[in-house]
This record gives structure tokens, sequence and C-alpha cells, in this order.
């Protein structure tokens, strides 16, 4: 096989989703590879096209939808699941023109979110999902152990009551397990009470017994245990450092990563930065959704989402400062 045969072949997605926060999906056709199985609507590129415009074409031509509003791509990352390896650049959708109609023949369906568990989706369509699912901030605690306590827990629920707060991941090195424990359980109840998400560190029982969302873990606990066995839905996120770091994370089903450090941080004061460039280089395209972690906040947000990042993780910028 020639390098060439192995480039990936570049396809436009677009996950159109409706007021009512459903997702069009479409029926893979008779005669073509996956014939059966649902997908979001898109295809390949022709020539040397401007991704946006392929899928703004792909999506006239197979369901007839036109003024679609492209802004940030969601995600693009390269998969091997298929005949031949594809990277996918997945835009989701919230405004076009027309009402979706299948033109190549193909089925069409509007599936809520929960739904889609019901269909026998492509491989890799898993990717997208989390993508789409995931907040673009991930914020984590600072440690209570080094704080006030009655500080840190005052501003831990106004950065709950914060309508961007969907994911916290609990951080506190300083605790030992039962500490960090009884402060976990506080955590995810409060946490819940806001609908925001908890990610804990250390173990699956510890994480099931304080009812956490799913765990963060350094990419080597992943690769010496293997994905632990979370409920249905829980996440496992790992923290990586470099390119080989996440191309693990990807291959052994971590759910998505962090990415770090971007610049310098306090907390972390002996590590070298990567910077965008070095960033960009070691996100590549796995097949996973990626944080950028190290010195940012809500200011880099769209240079993240441009690199290719699901958005910022941060300790200090999310962590609502004194009034
Ligand atoms: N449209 C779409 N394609 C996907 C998704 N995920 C994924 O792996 N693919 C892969 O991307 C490729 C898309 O190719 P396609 O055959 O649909 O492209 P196309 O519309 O240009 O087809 P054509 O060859 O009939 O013109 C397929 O290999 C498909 O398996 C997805 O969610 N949507």
């Amino acid at each position: 096989m020639t390098s060439d045969k192995q480039a990936p072949l570049d396809i436009a997605v677009g996950i159109l989703v409706d007021d009512a926060g459903r997702v069009l999906i479409a029926r893979r056709r008779a005669g073509t590879p996956g014939a059966g199985l649902w997908e979001f609507p898109g295809g390949k590129r022709e020539g040397d096209e401007p991704m946006r415009d392929c899928l703004a074409r792909e999506l006239a031509e197979e369901i007839g939808v036109s003024d679609c509003r492209l802004d940030t791509p969601l995600i693009r990352f390269t998969h091997t699941k298929g005949e031949r390896p594809v990277r996918l650049h997945v835009w989701r959708i919230d405004h076009w023109q027309g009402e979706p109609r299948g033109l190549e023949g193909q089925e069409l369906a509007w599936a809520e979110r929960d739904s889609l568990a019901d269909y026998t989706l492509l491989p890799a369509t898993d990717v997208i999902l989390c993508a789409l699912d995931l907040p673009s901030r991930y914020a984590i605690t600072p440690a209570l152990s080094a704080a006030e306590p009655h500080r840190w827990w005052a501003r831990l629920e106004r950065l709950l009551e914060q309508p961007h707060t969907r994911l916290l991941r609990l951080r506190d090195q300083g605790l030992d397990d039962a500490a960090y424990q009884a402060l976990a359980a506080q955590v995810v109840e409060a946490a819940h009470q806001h609908d925001v998400a908890v990610l804990v560190d250390r173990s699956l029982s510890l994480c099931r017994a304080v009812g956490a969302d799913g765990l963060h873990w350094p990419v080597a606990r992943l690769l010496e245990t293997g994905r632990p066995q979370l409920e249905p839905g829980g996440l496992l996120a790992v923290s990586a450092h470099t390119r080989s770091d996440l191309a693990a994370a990807a291959e052994r089903g971590a759910d998505f990563a962090v990415l770090s450090p971007v610049a310098a941080t306090p907390t972390h004061p002996g590590a070298q930065a990567l910077g965008w460039d070095g960033w960009v280089a070691a996100r590549a395209d796995h097949a996973l959704p990626v944080y950028a972690l190290g010195g940012l906040g809500e200011a880099d947000l769209t240079t993240a989402h441009r690199h290719n990042a699901q958005g910022v993780a941060a300790i200090r910028a999310f962590w609502p400062g004194e009034h």
C-alpha cells in the first residue's frame, strides 16, 4: 500500500440542531460503505475546496439546506475505523435555511440526544457526540487544603451558580483519600444542585461512592489499568502533556483529554510551556476532544477553538475572585 493510499480523506460533517435540541441524522444508502448505519450529513472534499465550502455544498446536495451558519468547527479528528482513514471536520449548525429532506433517497430522522442510543451509528460517532455534549469551559478547583475553607466554599458556590459552569474537576493533591472522599461527597452534592458534573481523581470505587460523574486520571494510570467500568454515560478524562500521551488516551478509550501547559503557571512552575504551536502539534487530529490548559482563561476561548480545542480548562481563571 502506498503512503498516498493511507492518507486520510477529508470529510465535512454537519450536525444540525433544532430549537428542541434534536439532531438530524441520515441513513446511509444501500450500496455505500456502512449501508444502513446512521450518520450526520456530510461528505468528501472535492479537490482543494475549503472545508466550509465542502460542507455547504454537501448539505445543499444531500438535504437541500442553505445559508448554514458555520462558526468554529466543533472538532476535527482522524479515525481508521472504516474502510480507509478519514479526517472528519465537524461543525455544529444551529441556523440554516430550508426544511431538510433526503434528496438522494436517504432516510432522515430528527433524534433527541438521549434517543441516539437507539440508532446504530457509524463508528467514531461517539467522539462527535462527546464533543457535542462537553462544554467550552472545564473548571478545576484550587486545593481546599491550601485555602481558607469558608472562603473556598463561598467561591465554589459562586462558580456553581454561573451558567457557564457545567463541568468541574475536584483537584486537591494535599488530601489523603479519606479526606478527599469526604470533600468529594459534599462537592458532588452541591454541584448536582446546579446540574454541574463533577469528575474526581483517585479510584473508581471512590467515584462510585460519592456519586461523581466520572474520573480524571493521569494518562499513565489509564495505561496501567485500562478504562475503568464507569456507569453508563460516565466520563473518563485524562491529563496529557505530549502527542504520544494523547494517542494513548484515544487508543485506550478516554472520553476526553486536557493537554498542558500552553503557558507556564504558578501551580506547575517547572513545566516546559508548549506555546500554541507546540500545543497544536501535540493535539494533532487525535480522536477525542482536548481542552487546552495552562495560563489560559476566558479571553483564550476563541483562540483555543481555532486550534481544534474543545475549550479551555483552568484553575485560577474560572475561580471567582473576592468581592
Ligand atoms: N457524512 C458522514 N461521514 C462520516 C461520518 N463519520 C464517518 O466516519 N464518516 C465517513 O466519512 C466518509 C464519507 O463519505 P461519503 O461516501 O458519505 O461521502 P460523499 O457524500 O462525498 O459520497 P459520494 O462518494 O457518494 O459522493 C465515509 O467513509 C464515512 O464512513 C459522519 O458522521 N458523517
